[in-house]
């Protein structure tokens, strides 16, 4: 596994940390397209579609380095909640609203799988279902042990949560479906879907992002204590190492000293 996760730390969100995060995602982007013409990513709710959107909405500069190829982009949900698709509570609601509708026409659009509505009220079948897509697409569940996403960017709760993963839940053993349910979610709306640790672990790359004072004792946890890597956020530094980079903010990353600290990328 190699190394372990890069920690950046910028000074502000819009002016550092978005540029940064876009550079990110875009050589992810080349790479999965380098690789098999298609880019494969799954999003978090929460805090990350508007940095996502400032990161990807920004003016190109031209070069094919620094131009999102929509229209080769399959985009899925690293967690969703069991909620109507125009909901407020909906990850895709959010993602739609933020990214997806404000995509100039030229840059194309991506495949964008949520989840399916007539499922809501029960999150079991729902996960089940999701899993039949991403089985669909990522070829049979027997041929290939785990999807394999391009990319996962990913959010972290105050109290280490990723995707709906959340601390001490028995859903973090879980080492065989690819897609979980949740009824008894911490952080509402209760009824949720959710990839497992497994298939987050097997992601090519994991990005974080995290900012906001209200990061910050968390942080110190999951990056300076034995504890915090058994968090979900922790488990996921500890199990794919250098796979990871977290892109936070100054204020989220204060006091936090951890040796791989860097403050560009
Ligand atoms: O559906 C959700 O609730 C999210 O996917 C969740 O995992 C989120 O990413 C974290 O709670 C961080 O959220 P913030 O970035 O808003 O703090």
């Amino acid at each position: 596994m190699g190394g372990p996760p890069n920690l950046y730390s910028f000074q502000d969100v819009d002016k550092d940390l978005a540029p940064n995060l876009r550079k990110y995602v875009l050589e992810q982007q080349n790479e999965a397209l380098a690789r098999h013409g298609v880019f494969r990513v799954a999003v978090s709710g929460g805090s990350l579609p508007k940095t996502l959107a400032k990161a990807l909405l920004a003016p190109s500069n031209g070069s094919k380095d620094d131009t999102p190829e929509f229209s080769k982009w399959e985009v899925f949900y690293a967690d969703e909640r069991c909620v109507p698709l125009d909901h407020e509570d909906s990850n895709h609601n959010l993602v739609k609203q933020d990214l997806l509708d404000r995509i100039p026409q030229e840059l194309g659009q991506p495949k964008v799988y949520p989840i399916d509505e007539q499922y809501l009220d029960d999150p079991k079948e729902c996960a089940d279902q999701y899993e039949k897509t991403l089985v669909s697409i990522f070829a049979a569940r027997d041929s290939v042990k785990l999807p394999l996403f391009d990319l996962l960017l990913l959010g972290c709760g105050p109290d280490g949560h990723t995707c709906s993963l959340f601390p001490d839940h028995p859903l973090l053993r879980e080492q065989d479906a690819w897609v979980l349910s949740i009824s008894d979610s911490p952080k509402p709306p209760p009824k949720r879907i959710t990839l497992s640790l497994p298939v987050v672990l097997h992601a090519a790359k994991i990005g974080f992002v995290a900012t906001g004072g209200g990061k910050k004792d968390i942080l110190k946890k999951i990056f300076e204590t034995e504890q915090g890597g058994n968090l979900p956020s922790g488990l996921v530094n500890r199990g794919a190492g250098e796979k990871v980079s977290w892109f936070c903010d100054a204020s989220a990353t204060e006091g936090v000293n951890f040796p791989r600290r860097g403050s560009v990328m």
